[in-house]
Protein backbone atom coordinates (compact mmCIF):
# COMPACT_ATOMS: atom_id res chain seq x y z
CA UNK A 1 0.00 0.00 0.00
CA UNK A 2 1.51 3.36 -1.00
CA UNK A 3 0.67 6.88 -2.01
CA UNK A 4 1.78 10.47 -1.78
CA UNK A 5 2.78 11.76 1.65
CA UNK A 6 3.59 15.30 2.77
CA UNK A 7 5.88 15.40 5.79
CA UNK A 8 5.57 18.86 7.32
CA UNK A 9 8.75 19.47 9.30
CA UNK A 10 12.27 18.70 8.11
CA UNK A 11 13.93 18.11 11.48
CA UNK A 12 15.36 14.86 12.81
CA UNK A 13 12.16 12.91 13.19
CA UNK A 14 10.38 14.28 10.12
CA UNK A 15 13.40 13.20 8.07
CA UNK A 16 13.91 9.82 9.75
CA UNK A 17 10.21 8.99 9.46
CA UNK A 18 10.39 9.92 5.77
CA UNK A 19 12.93 7.11 5.37
CA UNK A 20 10.39 4.70 6.92
CA UNK A 21 7.71 6.00 4.55
CA UNK A 22 9.99 5.74 1.53
CA UNK A 23 11.09 2.22 2.52
CA UNK A 24 7.44 1.19 2.67
CA UNK A 25 6.86 2.45 -0.87
CA UNK A 26 5.43 5.94 -0.35
CA UNK A 27 6.22 8.94 -2.50
CA UNK A 28 7.44 11.45 0.13
CA UNK A 29 7.86 15.21 0.00
CA UNK A 30 9.27 16.94 3.07
CA UNK A 31 8.38 20.56 3.76
CA UNK A 32 11.31 22.24 5.49
CA UNK A 33 10.86 25.68 7.02
CA UNK A 34 14.34 26.71 5.98
CA UNK A 35 15.33 26.63 2.31
CA UNK A 36 18.86 25.40 2.98
CA UNK A 37 17.49 22.26 4.67
CA UNK A 38 15.34 21.46 1.60
CA UNK A 39 18.35 22.12 -0.66
CA UNK A 40 20.60 19.86 1.38
CA UNK A 41 18.05 17.02 1.08
CA UNK A 42 17.51 17.50 -2.67
CA UNK A 43 21.08 18.16 -3.71
CA UNK A 44 23.19 16.15 -1.25
CA UNK A 45 20.65 13.44 -0.30
CA UNK A 46 21.38 14.32 3.32
CA UNK A 47 19.73 16.48 5.96
CA UNK A 48 23.12 17.84 6.96
CA UNK A 49 21.85 19.81 9.91
CA UNK A 50 19.47 17.36 11.60
CA UNK A 51 20.67 13.92 10.50
CA UNK A 52 24.26 14.35 9.33
CA UNK A 53 25.86 11.29 7.75
CA UNK A 54 22.56 9.59 6.84
CA UNK A 55 22.08 8.93 3.12
CA UNK A 56 18.46 9.55 2.10
CA UNK A 57 16.66 7.39 -0.51
CA UNK A 58 16.22 9.04 -3.93
CA UNK A 59 12.42 8.83 -3.58
CA UNK A 60 12.42 11.50 -0.84
CA UNK A 61 12.04 15.04 -2.15
CA UNK A 62 12.05 18.26 -0.17
CA UNK A 63 10.66 21.74 -0.66
CA UNK A 64 10.48 25.01 1.17
CA UNK A 65 6.99 25.56 -0.28
CA UNK A 66 4.27 23.82 1.78
CA UNK A 67 1.75 24.09 -1.08
CA UNK A 68 4.02 21.98 -3.30
CA UNK A 69 4.52 19.43 -0.56
CA UNK A 70 0.77 19.04 -0.06
CA UNK A 71 -0.26 18.60 -3.73
CA UNK A 72 -2.17 15.25 -4.03
CA UNK A 73 -0.99 14.08 -0.60
CA UNK A 74 -3.49 11.74 1.03
CA UNK A 75 -1.35 11.54 4.18
CA UNK A 76 -0.21 14.68 5.98
CA UNK A 77 2.47 13.92 8.55
CA UNK A 78 2.98 16.66 11.14
CA UNK A 79 6.52 16.90 12.55
CA UNK A 80 7.01 20.48 13.75
CA UNK A 81 7.68 21.31 17.41
CA UNK A 82 4.45 20.95 19.41
CA UNK A 83 4.34 24.54 20.58
CA UNK A 84 4.48 25.76 16.96
CA UNK A 85 1.70 23.57 15.54
CA UNK A 86 -1.14 26.05 16.08
CA UNK A 87 0.77 28.89 14.38
CA UNK A 88 1.66 26.65 11.40
CA UNK A 89 -1.69 24.98 10.68
CA UNK A 90 -3.47 27.96 9.08
CA UNK A 91 -0.81 28.08 6.36
CA UNK A 92 -1.04 24.33 5.69
CA UNK A 93 -4.80 23.75 5.84
CA UNK A 94 -5.96 25.45 2.60
CA UNK A 95 -3.78 23.01 0.59
CA UNK A 96 -4.72 19.79 2.41
CA UNK A 97 -6.86 17.36 0.33
CA UNK A 98 -10.42 17.09 1.74
CA UNK A 99 -10.08 13.40 2.73
CA UNK A 100 -6.42 13.43 3.70
CA UNK A 101 -5.52 11.83 7.02
CA UNK A 102 -3.30 13.75 9.45
CA UNK A 103 -0.61 11.77 11.27
CA UNK A 104 0.94 13.50 14.26
CA UNK A 105 4.50 12.57 15.20
CA UNK A 106 4.67 15.25 17.87
CA UNK A 107 5.13 14.55 21.57
CA UNK A 108 3.98 17.56 23.52
CA UNK A 109 1.04 19.28 25.19
CA UNK A 110 0.22 22.85 24.22
CA UNK A 111 1.03 25.55 26.76
CA UNK A 112 -1.99 27.57 27.84
CA UNK A 113 -4.74 25.42 26.30
CA UNK A 114 -3.28 22.15 27.70
CA UNK A 115 -4.40 20.43 24.50
CA UNK A 116 -2.82 17.39 22.93
CA UNK A 117 -1.63 17.72 19.34
CA UNK A 118 -4.57 15.76 17.88
CA UNK A 119 -6.89 18.13 19.74
CA UNK A 120 -5.13 21.14 18.22
CA UNK A 121 -5.49 19.66 14.71
CA UNK A 122 -9.14 18.85 15.35
CA UNK A 123 -9.87 22.34 16.66
CA UNK A 124 -7.92 24.45 14.17
CA UNK A 125 -8.63 22.26 11.13
CA UNK A 126 -12.18 21.20 12.05
CA UNK A 127 -11.06 17.62 11.42
CA UNK A 128 -12.94 14.57 12.77
CA UNK A 129 -11.28 11.75 14.75
CA UNK A 130 -11.23 9.31 11.83
CA UNK A 131 -8.88 11.69 9.99
CA UNK A 132 -6.39 12.12 12.84
CA UNK A 133 -3.79 9.53 13.84
CA UNK A 134 -0.71 9.46 16.01
CA UNK A 135 2.52 7.50 15.63
CA UNK A 136 4.42 7.07 18.89
CA UNK A 137 6.89 4.61 20.36
CA UNK A 138 10.56 4.05 21.21
CA UNK A 139 11.77 5.68 18.00
CA UNK A 140 14.94 7.71 18.43
CA UNK A 141 15.37 9.38 15.06
CA UNK A 142 18.99 8.48 14.37
CA UNK A 143 18.46 4.77 15.09
CA UNK A 144 15.37 4.68 12.86
CA UNK A 145 17.29 6.51 10.13
CA UNK A 146 20.01 3.84 10.35
CA UNK A 147 17.23 1.26 9.87
CA UNK A 148 17.85 -0.39 13.23
CA UNK A 149 14.78 -2.57 13.98
CA UNK A 150 12.09 -0.90 16.08
CA UNK A 151 8.38 -1.12 16.82
CA UNK A 152 5.87 1.66 17.27
CA UNK A 153 2.15 2.34 17.67
CA UNK A 154 -0.15 3.90 15.10
CA UNK A 155 -3.28 5.08 16.89
CA UNK A 156 -6.55 6.33 15.47
CA UNK A 157 -10.00 6.28 17.08
CA UNK A 158 -11.20 4.65 13.86
CA UNK A 159 -9.59 1.22 13.94
CA UNK A 160 -10.00 0.71 10.17
CA UNK A 161 -7.97 3.85 9.51
CA UNK A 162 -5.28 2.71 11.97
CA UNK A 163 -5.08 -0.58 10.07
CA UNK A 164 -4.76 1.18 6.70
CA UNK A 165 -2.00 3.40 8.10
CA UNK A 166 -0.25 0.42 9.65
CA UNK A 167 0.12 -1.13 6.17
CA UNK A 168 1.21 2.21 4.81
CA UNK A 169 4.13 2.60 7.27
CA UNK A 170 5.18 -1.01 7.83
CA UNK A 171 8.78 -1.06 6.58
CA UNK A 172 11.53 -3.72 6.65
CA UNK A 173 12.97 -2.28 9.90
CA UNK A 174 9.86 -0.63 11.32
CA UNK A 175 6.95 -2.58 12.80
CA UNK A 176 3.83 -0.56 13.74
CA UNK A 177 1.07 -1.95 15.98
CA UNK A 178 -2.44 -0.49 15.86
CA UNK A 179 -4.31 1.14 18.73
CA UNK A 180 -7.50 3.18 19.15
CA UNK A 181 -6.13 4.95 22.24
CA UNK A 182 -4.95 8.25 20.75
CA UNK A 183 -5.11 10.02 24.11
CA UNK A 184 -3.03 7.37 25.90
CA UNK A 185 -0.37 7.39 23.17
CA UNK A 186 -0.14 11.18 23.15
CA UNK A 187 0.07 11.58 26.92
CA UNK A 188 2.59 8.73 27.15
CA UNK A 189 4.75 10.44 24.52
CA UNK A 190 4.60 13.87 26.13
CA UNK A 191 5.14 12.64 29.67
CA UNK A 192 8.18 10.49 28.96
CA UNK A 193 10.03 13.58 27.75
CA UNK A 194 9.65 15.18 31.17
CA UNK A 195 10.73 12.01 32.95
CA UNK A 196 13.76 11.87 30.61
CA UNK A 197 14.66 15.43 31.61
CA UNK A 198 14.56 14.33 35.23
CA UNK A 199 16.63 11.21 34.57
CA UNK A 200 19.12 13.38 32.67
CA UNK A 201 19.42 15.65 35.70
CA UNK A 202 20.22 12.63 37.88
CA UNK A 203 22.87 11.50 35.39
CA UNK A 204 24.31 15.02 35.24
CA UNK A 205 24.56 15.07 39.02
CA UNK A 206 26.57 11.85 38.84
CA UNK A 207 23.95 9.40 40.15
CA UNK A 208 23.79 5.83 38.89
CA UNK A 209 21.33 3.17 37.84
CA UNK A 210 19.36 2.87 41.09
CA UNK A 211 18.39 6.53 40.86
CA UNK A 212 17.51 6.39 37.17
CA UNK A 213 15.50 3.13 37.54
CA UNK A 214 13.60 4.64 40.48
CA UNK A 215 12.76 7.75 38.47
CA UNK A 216 11.71 5.76 35.39
CA UNK A 217 9.44 3.52 37.47
CA UNK A 218 7.85 6.34 39.44
CA UNK A 219 7.63 8.32 36.19
CA UNK A 220 5.57 5.53 34.68
CA UNK A 221 3.30 5.48 37.75
CA UNK A 222 2.82 9.23 37.44
CA UNK A 223 2.17 9.05 33.69
CA UNK A 224 -0.40 6.29 34.17
CA UNK A 225 -2.13 8.22 36.98
CA UNK A 226 -2.69 11.31 34.86
CA UNK A 227 -3.40 9.50 31.58
CA UNK A 228 -5.96 7.14 33.17
CA UNK A 229 -7.65 10.10 34.81
CA UNK A 230 -8.00 11.61 31.33
CA UNK A 231 -9.47 8.39 29.93
CA UNK A 232 -6.45 6.44 28.62
CA UNK A 233 -6.40 2.65 28.55
CA UNK A 234 -3.88 1.66 31.27
CA UNK A 235 -2.47 -1.02 28.94
CA UNK A 236 -1.37 1.70 26.50
CA UNK A 237 0.99 3.01 29.18
CA UNK A 238 2.47 -0.49 29.58
CA UNK A 239 3.04 -0.68 25.82
CA UNK A 240 5.39 0.80 23.23
CA UNK A 241 4.00 4.34 23.43
CA UNK A 242 4.28 4.26 27.24
CA UNK A 243 6.92 2.08 28.87
CA UNK A 244 8.73 1.41 25.59
CA UNK A 245 9.31 5.04 24.76
CA UNK A 246 10.02 5.92 28.38
CA UNK A 247 12.81 3.34 28.60
CA UNK A 248 14.33 4.31 25.23
CA UNK A 249 14.31 8.03 25.92
CA UNK A 250 15.49 7.84 29.52
CA UNK A 251 18.31 5.41 28.66
CA UNK A 252 19.69 6.93 25.48
CA UNK A 253 22.36 9.60 25.14
CA UNK A 254 20.71 10.29 21.75
CA UNK A 255 17.65 11.74 23.54
CA UNK A 256 17.53 15.53 23.43
CA UNK A 257 15.37 15.61 26.56
CA UNK A 258 17.72 13.43 28.57
CA UNK A 259 20.70 15.46 27.31
CA UNK A 260 18.94 18.72 28.24
CA UNK A 261 18.41 17.38 31.78
CA UNK A 262 22.00 16.16 31.96
CA UNK A 263 23.29 19.61 31.10
CA UNK A 264 21.08 21.12 33.81
CA UNK A 265 22.46 18.57 36.28
CA UNK A 266 25.98 19.58 35.28
CA UNK A 267 25.19 23.20 36.10
CA UNK A 268 24.30 24.81 32.76
CA UNK A 269 21.38 27.24 32.74
CA UNK A 270 18.28 26.80 30.60
CA UNK A 271 19.28 29.78 28.44
CA UNK A 272 22.77 28.36 27.91
CA UNK A 273 21.26 25.03 26.82
CA UNK A 274 18.82 26.70 24.41
CA UNK A 275 21.77 28.63 23.00
CA UNK A 276 23.76 25.42 22.43
CA UNK A 277 21.29 23.60 20.12
CA UNK A 278 18.59 24.23 17.53
CA UNK A 279 16.86 20.93 18.28
CA UNK A 280 13.69 20.75 20.29
CA UNK A 281 13.48 19.19 23.78
CA UNK A 282 9.70 19.06 24.12
CA UNK A 283 9.74 18.22 27.83
CA UNK A 284 11.18 21.63 28.72
CA UNK A 285 7.84 23.15 27.68
CA UNK A 286 5.45 20.28 28.34
CA UNK A 287 6.57 20.04 31.99
CA UNK A 288 4.57 23.20 32.49
CA UNK A 289 1.46 22.15 30.54
CA UNK A 290 1.41 18.65 32.06
CA UNK A 291 1.82 20.14 35.51
CA UNK A 292 -1.15 22.45 34.88
CA UNK A 293 -3.18 19.48 33.58
CA UNK A 294 -2.36 17.49 36.73
CA UNK A 295 -3.24 20.44 38.96
CA UNK A 296 -6.51 21.02 37.11
CA UNK A 297 -7.53 17.42 37.69
CA UNK A 298 -6.12 17.11 41.23
CA UNK A 299 -3.60 14.41 40.26
CA UNK A 300 -0.41 14.07 42.28
CA UNK A 301 2.49 14.61 39.87
CA UNK A 302 5.77 15.33 41.70
CA UNK A 303 8.03 14.71 38.69
CA UNK A 304 6.40 17.20 36.30
CA UNK A 305 5.91 19.66 39.15
CA UNK A 306 9.56 19.62 40.24
CA UNK A 307 11.02 19.47 36.72
CA UNK A 308 8.93 22.53 35.91
CA UNK A 309 10.36 24.28 38.98
CA UNK A 310 13.94 23.50 37.84
CA UNK A 311 13.31 24.58 34.22
CA UNK A 312 11.72 27.81 35.50
CA UNK A 313 14.88 28.44 37.54
CA UNK A 314 13.13 28.25 40.91
CA UNK A 315 14.77 25.01 42.12
CA UNK A 316 18.22 23.47 41.81
CA UNK A 317 18.65 19.96 40.39
CA UNK A 318 20.06 18.67 43.71
CA UNK A 319 17.07 20.09 45.62
CA UNK A 320 14.82 18.29 43.13
CA UNK A 321 16.45 14.92 43.89
CA UNK A 322 16.22 15.61 47.62
CA UNK A 323 12.55 16.57 47.33
CA UNK A 324 11.66 13.17 45.80
CA UNK A 325 13.24 11.24 48.64
CA UNK A 326 11.90 13.43 51.43
CA UNK A 327 8.25 13.44 50.32
CA UNK A 328 5.73 12.01 52.78
CA UNK A 329 5.97 8.19 52.83
CA UNK A 330 3.18 6.33 51.01
CA UNK A 331 2.20 2.93 49.61
CA UNK A 332 3.81 2.09 46.25
CA UNK A 333 0.53 1.11 44.58
CA UNK A 334 -2.34 3.50 45.05
N1 LIG B 1 13.82 13.16 17.12
C1 LIG B 1 13.24 12.06 17.57
O1 LIG B 1 13.91 11.08 17.83
C2 LIG B 1 11.75 12.02 17.73
C3 LIG B 1 11.00 13.18 17.81
N2 LIG B 1 9.65 13.10 18.00
C4 LIG B 1 8.84 14.30 18.07
O2 LIG B 1 8.74 14.86 16.76
C5 LIG B 1 8.51 16.27 16.85
C6 LIG B 1 9.51 16.99 15.94
O3 LIG B 1 10.77 16.71 16.50
P1 LIG B 1 12.13 16.65 15.70
O4 LIG B 1 11.96 16.49 14.25
O5 LIG B 1 12.94 15.63 16.38
O6 LIG B 1 12.68 18.10 16.07
P2 LIG B 1 13.93 18.88 15.47
O7 LIG B 1 14.28 19.91 16.48
O8 LIG B 1 14.95 17.91 15.03
O9 LIG B 1 13.30 19.57 14.19
C7 LIG B 1 12.22 20.44 14.27
C8 LIG B 1 11.88 20.96 12.89
O10 LIG B 1 10.86 21.96 13.01
C9 LIG B 1 11.35 23.20 12.50
N3 LIG B 1 10.82 24.27 13.32
C10 LIG B 1 11.34 24.80 14.45
N4 LIG B 1 10.53 25.79 14.89
C11 LIG B 1 9.49 25.85 14.02
C12 LIG B 1 8.36 26.67 13.91
N5 LIG B 1 8.10 27.63 14.81
N6 LIG B 1 7.51 26.45 12.89
C13 LIG B 1 7.75 25.48 11.97
N7 LIG B 1 8.82 24.71 12.02
C14 LIG B 1 9.68 24.88 13.03
C15 LIG B 1 12.86 23.11 12.54
O11 LIG B 1 13.43 23.97 11.59
C16 LIG B 1 13.05 21.63 12.20
O12 LIG B 1 12.93 21.43 10.81
C17 LIG B 1 8.65 16.64 18.34
O13 LIG B 1 7.38 16.75 18.90
C18 LIG B 1 9.38 15.44 18.93
O14 LIG B 1 9.06 15.21 20.28
C19 LIG B 1 9.01 11.92 18.09
C20 LIG B 1 9.71 10.74 17.99
C21 LIG B 1 11.14 10.70 17.81
O1 LIG C 1 10.70 10.65 21.21
C1 LIG C 1 11.82 10.25 21.07
C2 LIG C 1 12.15 8.82 21.00
O2 LIG C 1 11.01 8.02 20.90
C3 LIG C 1 12.95 11.21 20.96
O3 LIG C 1 13.25 11.72 22.19
P1 LIG C 1 14.02 13.13 22.30
O4 LIG C 1 13.08 14.17 21.75
O5 LIG C 1 14.29 13.28 23.76
O6 LIG C 1 15.28 13.00 21.49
Amino acid sequence: MSGKVAVLGGGSWGTAFSIVLADSGNDVTIWARREEVAESINERRENAEYLPGIQLPPTIKATHDHERALVDADLVVLAVPSQSLRENLPAFLPFVQPDAVFVSLMKGVELGTLKRMSEVVSEVGDVGPSRIAVVSGPNLAREIARREPAASVVACEDEDVATILQKRIHAPAFRPYTSVDVLGCELGGAYKNVVALCVGMAVGLGFGDNTTASLITRGLAETARLAMNQGANPLTLMGLAGLGDLVATCSSPLSRNRTFGEKLGQGMTVDEIYGSTRQVAEGAKSCSSLRALAERTGIEAPIVENVDEVVAGRMSTSDLMHSFISRDPKAEMG
